[in-house]
């Protein structure tokens, strides 16, 4: 369980986070939708370690990240607009260095499993460097679960995916679900939210405004209160 409480963010003048209080169950999937500057990435990096908050504390199953880093750490994939790949190694290279990071057993094969999910088999020993946006997105997805992550926190895990690739990470993020990861995503695609996430937090102005599941699947009525809030 991830629980957020009072968190503030203020960089320099700017107030990026006010007050923000959430709490995400064990296997929730957690679609987190907004306009450009709500805060969303923000709230991303402050729950995987990546950046400190002004004030307020995230907890995940109790523990403060900052008491025990590493291990907390490992409980997360983070899939950032950052890739965090390197370009002069293949896609195995580069799975297997992070898999070593994370000491995962069975590397190679897991690796190996890993480029077919994600469709990337036929280039699995090419240097990455000539890869399309679309191909290191989808490698980076890869890289995020090598270490079967508790947590899974994607930003904007579906902007410049063609159709074919969106359907690949749409598998793999239903994958991760029935494994019964937890899932944080910040997107600005409505219909993807509603296809991976049983659960809709929309954020403005560093404040959630509204947070509901999506239970029942009247997307028309669901989409109405997101256009209706968001703009
Ligand atoms: N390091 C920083 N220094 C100064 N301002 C920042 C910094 N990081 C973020 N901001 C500002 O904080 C606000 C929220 O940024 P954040 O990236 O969390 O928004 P977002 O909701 O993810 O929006 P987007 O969809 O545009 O990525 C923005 O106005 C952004 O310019």
């Amino acid at each position: 369980m991830i629980v957020i409480k009072e968190l503030n963010k203020t960089i320099g003048e700017k107030t990026i986070l006010r007050n923000v209080s959430l709490q995400v169950d064990k296997g929730d999937t957690v679609g987190i939708l907004g306009p450009n500057g709500a805060g969303k990435s923000t709230i991303l990096k402050i729950i995987g370690g990546l950046m400190k908050p002004s004030s307020g504390t995230v907890k995940i199953e109790g523990q403060k990240i900052k008491d025990n880093p590493l291990e907390t750490k490992k409980r997360i994939g983070f899939l950032a607009h950052n890739s965090y790949l390197y370009d002069h190694f293949s896609p195995l290279e580069n799975l297997k260095f992070f898999g070593k990071l994370y000491n995962v057993e069975n590397c190679e094969v897991k690796a190996k499993d890993l480029i077919r999910e994600v469709g990337l088999t036929y280039f699995m020993h090419e240097p990455i460097r000539s890869f399309s946006r679309g191909m290191i997105q989808r490698l980076a997805i890869a890289r995020a679960i090598i270490h079967d992550p508790e947590i899974l926190i994607l930003d904007e895990p579906h902007t410049g995916l063609d159709q074919h690739a969106v359907t690949l990470l749409n598998n793999v993020i239903l994958k991760m679900k029935e494994k019964g990861s937890t899932i944080l995503m910040v997107t600005h695609d409505f219909a993807q939210t509603v296809e991976t996430c049983d659960r809709i937090v929309i954020m403005k102005h560093g404040v959630i405004l509204d947070d509901f599941k999506v239970t029942n699947p009247d997307v028309d009525m669901i989409y109405e209160k997101y256009v209706e809030q968001v703009g």
